[in-house]
């Protein structure tokens, strides 16, 4: 705010560009600097909106969108606020994605920070030399496993930027205390590595030992500079998000987006169509294609919720089948990791069936619940959800892998083979589906429920750790929040428009828990509403 004359015009946090007023300018050094005419946010953001509507295609959107972003963030926010639906998906999945692969070609301006394995003597320094001193929420990738399209390398840095853009816009964090974070550990995918074009460290991904020595220096760094961060990591390969979740959860402020975000809005989107169905989850035989960290994130929280409603954990991982690229997780598997060995099931319990994949298990199972998050497009076929229409009224079927091209079925094939009775949730949006002249909202059941919840919560009531029950607590809010509660036609999830206030009941409960679980100060249940409610950032001019 004490910047004067250009500094200030160029501030992205601070400016309001032509919307500053003659008396402003005339105190700031502004005169002469900008056009005379004044123009208020409104205006801007009918003008703002009538340029992106202008673009040709969803990538140059998303330029659009990141260029307004560095030039008035106050402005962005406003505008991505007024047209939340609209705008989502192109500085979220599925266009992210893109803007990911393409990363190095459509590169203007930094943002946030690139800390390179070659700098790893002056990681001190890396992250001294942060744009903004005070940071509230890091979301940080090394860009191994960016949505569902593989190893991005330094391309991966568009997912820390679109999360923390969800931050502010869901969770009202003030954009000014977020920082995205690219660890640059190399790339495997040769194409981006021979780019001319490629803009990160071209080599290799680093060993594990080194890998591993390079992330504890990270977290050191991290911890000396901003030791109240949260420190959210975001889609590393599964074989690096575990043991890193695993290290770090009682060290920090921090959680898995991939692994405990999913899992807080499946079961919060199963909340809404377990009862729709008539079914509760602990009735049903659950089936996951994908044994992934998400894919095992999300089932860890299925079985906790069937144990809450009264099953044994043996009897709840007998309801769950998990089918990998091999096929069924059987105990008699020597490549399973411990994570995915807690859901294999006894080999004997297969003995005779003619194979194990996903439609020998659809087959053999009274499945009730078939999710995806695989990455395998089309993977749930019309044979496939014919069969399962054909052993349960109400389906439940969640194609989740991001982005859309590597969706598991599309929303309106899966009406299509049930007869509209599925009750359908997707990891990215789609367009509503049409019954009988009706058009259906498709629930987007995407982490992004979650995550800004959380951050507002632990910013608001100054926790220290993110517990299991946190997590839990944000699901059970987000599921009471269901539309499919008051009536079975509506959506599994809210609607957007909605998700910034459902994201403020979230962030309260998650806070009062917090409180209970005695990782944040004692303050009463309504002392946090109000706190949460105040610190909300709204884009508005100062
Ligand atoms: N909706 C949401 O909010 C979220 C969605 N996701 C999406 O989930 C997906 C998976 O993420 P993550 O778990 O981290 O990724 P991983 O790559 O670690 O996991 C993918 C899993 O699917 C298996 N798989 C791959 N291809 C097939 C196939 N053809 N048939 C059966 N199984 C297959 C893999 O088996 P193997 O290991 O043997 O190859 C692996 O078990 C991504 O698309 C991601 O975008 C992730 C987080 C949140
Ligand atoms: C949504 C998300 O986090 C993912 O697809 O990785
Ligand atoms: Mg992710």
């Amino acid at each position: 705010m004490a910047h004067k004359g250009r500094a200030r015009l160029f501030d992205a946090l601070t400016t309001k560009g032509t919307a500053f007023t003659h008396e402003e300018r005339r105190e700031l050094g502004l005169l002469g600097l900008l056009p005379i005419a004044e123009k208020t946010i409104d205006e801007q953001v009918e003008h703002t909106y009538h340029e992106f509507s202008t673009r040709r295609d969803d990538l140059d959107k998303h330029i659009y969108l990141r260029a307004l972003q560095d030039r008035n963030e106050t402005l962005f926010y406003r505008l991505l606020s007024e047209h939340i639906e609209e705008m989502m998906p192109i500085v979220y999945t599925p266009t992210v994605g893109e803007a990911c692969q393409r990363f190095s070609e459509i590169y203007r301006r930094p943002r946030g920070l690139f800390v390179a394995y070659p700098d790893r003597a002056e990681l001190r320094e890396v992250l001294r030399n942060r744009p903004e001193r005070e940071v509230d929420v890091i979301v940080v990738t090394d860009g191994q496993r960016i949505l569902g399209l593989g190893d991005q390398g330094i391309g991966g840095m568009g997912i820390p930027i679109g999360k923390l853009s969800l931050y502010t816009l869901i969770g009202g964090i003030d954009p000014a205390r977020t920082l995205p974070i690219v660890l640059d550990v190399g790339t495997d995918n040769v194409e981006r590595r021979e780019d001319p074009q490629y803009l990160g460290w071209r080599h290799r991904r680093i060993g594990d030992d080194e890998y591993y020595a390079f992330v504890e220096e990270f977290v050191a760094a991290v911890r000396e500079e901003l030791p109240d961060v949260l420190l959210q990591w975001e889609d590393f390969a599964t074989t690096h998000a575990l043991p890193i979740l695993d290290r770090y959860r009682d060290r920090l402020l921090t959680f898995n987006d991939d692994i405990q975000g999913t899992a807080a809005v499946a079961l919060g989107a199963l909340h809404g169509a377990a009862q729709t169905a008539g079914r509760p989850l602990s009735e049903q035989q659950v089936v996951m294609l994908g044994a992934g960290s998400a894919g095992i994130g999300v089932l860890e929280m299925i079985r906790q919720e069937m144990v809450s409603q009264g099953l044994s954990d043996a009897e709840a991982a007998s309801r769950i089948w998990v089918v990998d690229i091999k096929g069924l997780l059987t105990d008699d598997r020597t490549d399973l990791s411990d994570g995915q060995r807690r859901f294999a099931q006894p080999a004997a319990r297969v003995e005779g069936w003619a194979g194990v994949q996903l439609a020998d298990v659809v087959h053999q199972v009274d499945v009730g619940v078939l999710l995806g998050l695989s990455t395998a497009a089309g993977a749930f076929t019309e044979e496939i959800v014919r069969e399962l229409a054909g052993k349960t009224d109400r389906p439940i079927i969640f194609p989740l892998s991001n982005p859309t091209s590597r969706a598991e079925a599309h929303p309106h094939e899966l009406d299509e083979w049930t007869d509209g009775r599925a009750l359908v949730a997707t990891g990215s949006p789609f367009a509503p589906v049409e019954r009988n002249g009706k058009k259906r909202r498709v629930a987007q059941c995407n982490n992004v429920y979650i995550f800004p919840a959380i951050g507002l919560a632990v910013t608001a009531a100054r926790a220290t750790r993110v517990t299991n029950e946190m997590m839990r607590v944000a699901a059970k809010t987000l599921g009471e929040a269901s539309p499919a509660l008051s009536d079975p036609d509506e959506p599994l999830l809210p609607a957007w428009e909605d998700v910034p206030e459902i994201a403020t009941r979230i962030a309260t409960a998650v806070a009062v828990q917090a409180v209970k679980d005695g990782v944040a100060p004692e303050r009463s249940d309504d002392e946090l509403a109000q706190l949460i409610r105040e610190s909300r950032w709204k884009p508005e001019y100062r």
